[in-house]
């Protein structure tokens, strides 16, 4: 559904979006934090589950229906659409894998800015269109939101977890015999005092931005308190929660939720299905669709595997591995999306 249709959506299917797509996502996170704030007395493999989990819940899958995305936003054939895109993801993914090869300290610093304007395009979509915001009416201000709302959740671990932060990096950068230490000086207090104090004024900004806009008359409440609780609710849980537990359940169960519920807003049949409350009918297209990429997905993980020169068991090992192969696909599918943005009015 592009931005400016959003007020025609019917209201059996707005409040399904709303539901499914602003609401179960907090409920997510927020049944999360009692676990997290035991997190570092709870076994590994429940702080590794979620991204386990990701492989077929939302995580994964999210990027696996990119191929369909151009014949069903512009009706174009199925074969061109698909073609167009497995280019994209040649060009970039097999671009970026040899970054990595080449230069992993930079390339994981690519990934952390590439994750930050992801993470904040998919929630400034969301805003608009999910929870109706009328508060970011211009480019500028949906700018200011995209970085609040995509910092969060890379800028505020290093905050709050600066160990866990800079063991995962040295995970990745290791798997290509890279030398994290070039990263040093981002984890010192200085600097994440900086960073504390620096994305704490851009989020009042925003904030208070939202709130003139609503005190003028020109915006809606409602969905503006929707955003500054859910800002303040995603600051709180990245300081509070590990961040691989925090990642690991918000790629699943925010960014890839409200991704697939973008999605299948283009499918005619799963908005039907939406509109009249049939969830596990939405879900089951949506599984049937991402399958085949879900399974070619897997392959790059499998060569990530094959040609990182240190490649290690154990669980911090495999999730570097995994995030790695997740980067590589990660540029292409934010063509995609960043495209889809285009077409869909967001900017
Ligand atoms: C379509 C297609 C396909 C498929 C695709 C796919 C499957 C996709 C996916 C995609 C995806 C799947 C995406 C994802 C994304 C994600 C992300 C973007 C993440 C990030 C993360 C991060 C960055 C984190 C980090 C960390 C941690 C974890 C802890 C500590 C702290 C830190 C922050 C460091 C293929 C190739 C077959 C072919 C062509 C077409
Ligand atoms: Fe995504």
């Amino acid at each position: 559904m592009s931005v400016s249709d959003r007020s025609r959506s019917g209201t059996a299917l707005a409040a399904a979006l709303r539901r499914w797509g602003v609401h179960a996502p907090w409920v997510g996170l927020a049944l999360a934090v009692p676990f997290g704030l035991l997190a570092s007395s709870l076994p590994p493999a429940v702080r590794y589950a979620p991204f386990l989990a990701s492989v077929l819940l939302f995580g994964f899958p999210h990027g696996a229906v990119d191929h369909l995305v151009p014949a069903r936003l512009t009706g174009i054939g199925l074969g061109r659409s698909v073609g167009a895109v497995v280019a994209v993801y040649a060009l970039l993914g097999v671009g970026y894998g040899l970054w990595w090869l080449l230069a992993p300290t930079s390339a994981f610093v690519a990934f952390i800015v590439i994750t930050w304007v992801h993470w904040g395009q998919g929630d400034v979509y969301a805003l608009l269109v999910l929870a109706a915001a009328e508060h970011l009416p211009t480019r500028a201000e949906r700018a200011l939101s995209l970085v609040v709302r995509g910092g969060l959740p890379m800028l505020v671990p290093l905050v709050g977890h600066p160990e866990a932060y800079r063991r995962v990096a040295g995970a990745l950068v290791g798997l290509f015999a890279g030398d994290a230490a070039a990263l040093d000086a981002a984890f010192s207090p200085a600097v994440r005092a900086g960073v504390a104090v620096g994305f704490g004024a851009v989020t009042l900004l925003a904030l208070a931005a939202g709130a003139y806009r609503v005190r003028r008359g020109d915006a809606a409440r409602r969905p503006w308190l929707v955003d500054a609780g859910e800002t303040v609710g995603l600051w709180a849980y990245f300081l509070l929660v590990p961040p691989i537990l925090a990642i690991g359940l918000y790629f699943c169960l925010w960014h890839a939720v409200r991704h697939v519920a973008r999605l299948e807003l283009l499918d005619p049949d799963a908005r039907t299905a939406l509109s009249e409350g049939d969830l596990t009918g939405t879900l089951r297209r949506f599984a049937r669709d991402a399958t085949p990429a879900t399974l070619g997905g897997l392959l790059v993980v499998a060569g990530v595997w094959a040609l990182a020169p240190r490649p290690s068991a154990g669980p911090e090992g495999l999730l570097a591995v995994y995030l790695v192969a997740i980067a590589v696909l990660t540029l292409p599918h934010v063509a995609v999306v960043t495209w889809m943005d285009a077409r869909q009015g967001v900017w």
